[in-house]
């Protein structure tokens, strides 16, 4: 499995043939788990992927990742463009899809201030504290009839809510029903950008959008931006007087002075981006720590453990405390590690002719990190397949981007600018949702949720 560093210039071992390829990318679609590991069985640690108009990188190193993260990470900043991205012109707009440019800089900017740096975050402490006691009276709720939950949808629930209330000073769900809409529109804007779309290889396929990708994520995007219309029309309607200061009061006000740095129409695809970005991946982690603690009872047991003994049975969980919480802290990674939210990350694209371990990266080519295959390589990790949070304690190894085996947000100038945010909102839900009930799966039934199904799961709760 290791790469041979002699000088071999644009002799990258190729991959599966175009047609194999082509059942492949089909598969990636379906069934992205299985196909990911058919992958990274058949193929080493880089490879070239030749389909249509596009040469492709697959990355399954972290030595290489590290070239492109670390060392030659300006020549990697930009992305390849999906064509479902260009819907509502979104990709000209997108901080996730901008190339590296006065417009992206501005935007990542905009996000740092106003959500993600140290400052924000803590301002915004209150608003996740009342978010996550709302889960908890939900789980409660359910667990006095007995009736299972669907994790993912109410974690979901949660980080919409929390981010549309950072936006807005609202929520966005208040019933069931409206949790299915905003799920549905966000998945669908996700499965978008990450089913493989032969337009991107074909373009002369442009015009035919022969999987309805394009399709769908115009109805979806067109439903978001209808209720961002309506909210900016209000807000701009009302005036002055009301200022309710939360993002989109800042924005309006930084439109008004700089209306070249962003608009109205900039505002709507910036919030598309965050809250498309932000939650799916948060609640499919989430998901899946929850179904690896209760698959694993001994793992559940010391994670209480440490809870009761940290913080107490039962008594709320503060952000503050997550530093004295290392057995949390470290099967958020472990789930992080073998469950990436974003198993392919997102696509970079070599901006020049760009040598790494010997190879020639040819100018355009795209370039995808295999995370999930890194996370489940054996010469990376002992018993890759085995859940267990004990590997990363004492381990120096983070999720910030600068350990090559573990980077689910990505890395270099392009990293996840939500990853403080996610990590907080991660093992605050997780420690809350452990430390104040027992949990069960729905009939005693270990579900597949590989294969597509929610985790449903029985709260009892914890009497102190
Ligand atoms: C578990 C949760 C999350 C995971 C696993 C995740 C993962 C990623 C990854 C892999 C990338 C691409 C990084 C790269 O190219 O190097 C990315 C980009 C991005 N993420 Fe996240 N993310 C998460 C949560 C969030 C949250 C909570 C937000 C915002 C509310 C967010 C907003 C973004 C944005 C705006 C980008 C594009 C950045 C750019 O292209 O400059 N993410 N994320």
């Amino acid at each position: 499995n290791t790469i041979t560093r002699k000088r071999n210039h644009n002799k990258l071992p190729p991959g599966p043939s175009p047609l194999t390829l082509l059942e492949n990318l089909v598969e990636l679609g379906k069934k992205p788990k299985q196909t990911l590991a058919k992958l990274a069985r058949l193929h080493g640690p880089i490879m070239r992927l030749k389909l249509g108009q596009l040469t492709t990188i697959v990355i399954s190193s972290p030595d290489i990742a590290k070239e492109v993260f670390q060392t030659h990470d300006l020549l990697f900043s930009n992305r390849t463009i999906p064509h479902s991205t260009s819907v509502h012109n979104h990709s000209h707009n997108s901080v996730a899809f901008l190339p590296i440019s006065p417009l992206w800089r501005d935007l990542r900017k905009i996000c740092n201030n106003q959500l993600f740096s140290h400052k924000s975050l803590d301002a915004s402490q209150n608003l996740r504290r009342k978010k996550t006691q709302e889960l908890l009276g939900d789980v409660h709720r359910s667990s006095l009839s007995g009736e299972a939950v669907d994790i993912g949808t109410l974690v979901f629930r949660t980080s919409i809510n929390f981010l549309s209330n950072i936006f807005f000073s609202l929520d966005f769900v208040n019933s069931v029903g409206e949790t299915e809409e905003y799920k549905v529109i966000v998945e669908n804007l996700g499965r978008a950008i990450a089913t493989p779309n032969l337009e991107d290889f074909f373009p002369m396929l442009k015009m035919v959008d022969p999987q309805g990708i394009r399709r769908r994520a115009t109805t979806y995007v067109s439903k978001l931006f209808a209720i961002f219309d309506r909210l900016i029309d209000k807000r701009l309607e009302i005036g002055d007087g009301t200022n309710s200061d939360d993002m989109l009061d800042i924005l309006l006000n930084i439109s008004q002075e700089d209306g070249q740095k962003i608009d109205h129409k900039k505002i709507k695809h910036l919030f598309l981006d965050l809250i498309v970005a932000g939650t799916d991946t948060t609640s499919y982690t989430m998901e899946w720590a929850m179904a690896e603690l209760i698959n694993n009872p001994d793992t559940m047991s010391k994670a209480k453990r440490e809870l009761e003994q940290t913080i107490g049975i039962g008594n709320p969980i503060e952000e503050s405390d997550i530093a004295r919480l290392p057995y949390l802290r470290a099967i958020i990674k472990e789930t992080l590690r073998m469950h990436p939210g974003a198993p392919l990350l997102l696509p970079r694209k070599a901006n020049v002719d760009v040598e790494i371990n010997g190879y020639t990266i040819p100018q355009g080519a795209q370039i995808i990190i295999n995370e999930w295959a890194i996370g489940r390589n054996p010469s990376v990790w002992e018993n890759p397949n085995l859940f267990s949070p004990e590997r990363f304690l004492g381990s120096e190894i983070d999720v910030k981007g600068r350990h090559f085996q573990l980077t689910p947000f990505g890395g270099g100038r392009r990293i996840c600018p939500g990853l403080p945010l996610a990590i907080r909102m991660l093992h605050l839900m997780l420690g809350s949702l452990i430390n104040g009930f027992d949990w069960k799966f729905q009939n005693g039934v270990n579900p597949d949720i590989d294969m597509g199904q929610p985790l449903r799961a029985v709260p009892f709760r914890i009497n102190k």
